[in-house]
């Protein structure tokens, strides 16, 4: 079984506010590196010809545009921190730069809902590919690799439909700017 494995590097800022880590609490950065396992929906052999899968750029296009234009700087925060609010208030220009989670945006989380979101582009797209592992090391030595269904371990908050990582956008929350 052939996989495509790819690797976009990403910044982000992030805090974690409910108990899990207090110097966490404070909002700081990391350079993450989030690797993607790709296999086909129809496993069959090489054609003889063109002898791939897809072709990689056509597999990892949209991803990239996604982490590159949305998921780079952006500030990840919980749906209930105080300071989505205070952006609203304040800096209303930036809420587009706001990750919202359901709960902390701890890297176990972020897996889950960045593999449900890369899903969602391969299933419109129709291209024959999904994502079945996703890693994503949050610092040269803390990395969480995710298997499985992601809908089984993200929290529902609400309808699933209605989250940002079921849709085939480049959305990273779902408040309405
Ligand atoms: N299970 C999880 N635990 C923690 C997470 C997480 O996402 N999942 N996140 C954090 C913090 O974001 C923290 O900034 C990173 O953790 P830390 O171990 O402090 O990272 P270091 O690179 O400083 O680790 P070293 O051991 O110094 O290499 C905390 N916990």
């Amino acid at each position: 079984m052939f996989e495509l494995v790819f690797t976009r590097r990403f910044s982000m800022a992030h805090r974690l506010i409910h108990g899990s880590s207090e110097i966490c609490a404070t909002p700081h950065g990391h350079n993450e590196e989030v690797t993607v396992y790709l296999k086909a929906l129809d496993p069959g052999s090489l054609d003889g010809k063109m002898n791939v899968l897809t072709p990689f750029e056509k597999a990892k296009s949209t991803w990239h545009r996604f982490i590159d234009g949305s998921v780079d700087h952006a500030f990840q925060l919980s749906e209930n921190d105080p300071l989505v609010e205070w952006f609203k208030q304040h800096e209303p220009q930036r809420l587009s730069r706001l990750l919202l989670t359901p709960g902390d945006p701890t890297t176990e989380l972020t897996a889950c809902l960045f593999m449900a979101k890369l899903n969602s582009f391969l299933s419109i797209e129709r291209s024959g590919l999904y994502c079945d592992q996703i890693e994503i090391a949050e610092t040269p030595t803390n990395t969480v690799r995710f298997t499985g269904n992601p809908s089984d371990f993200i929290p529902k908050n609400r309808k699933d439909k209605d989250c940002w990582w079921h849709r085939a956008d480049m959305s990273i929350s779902d408040l309405h700017f």
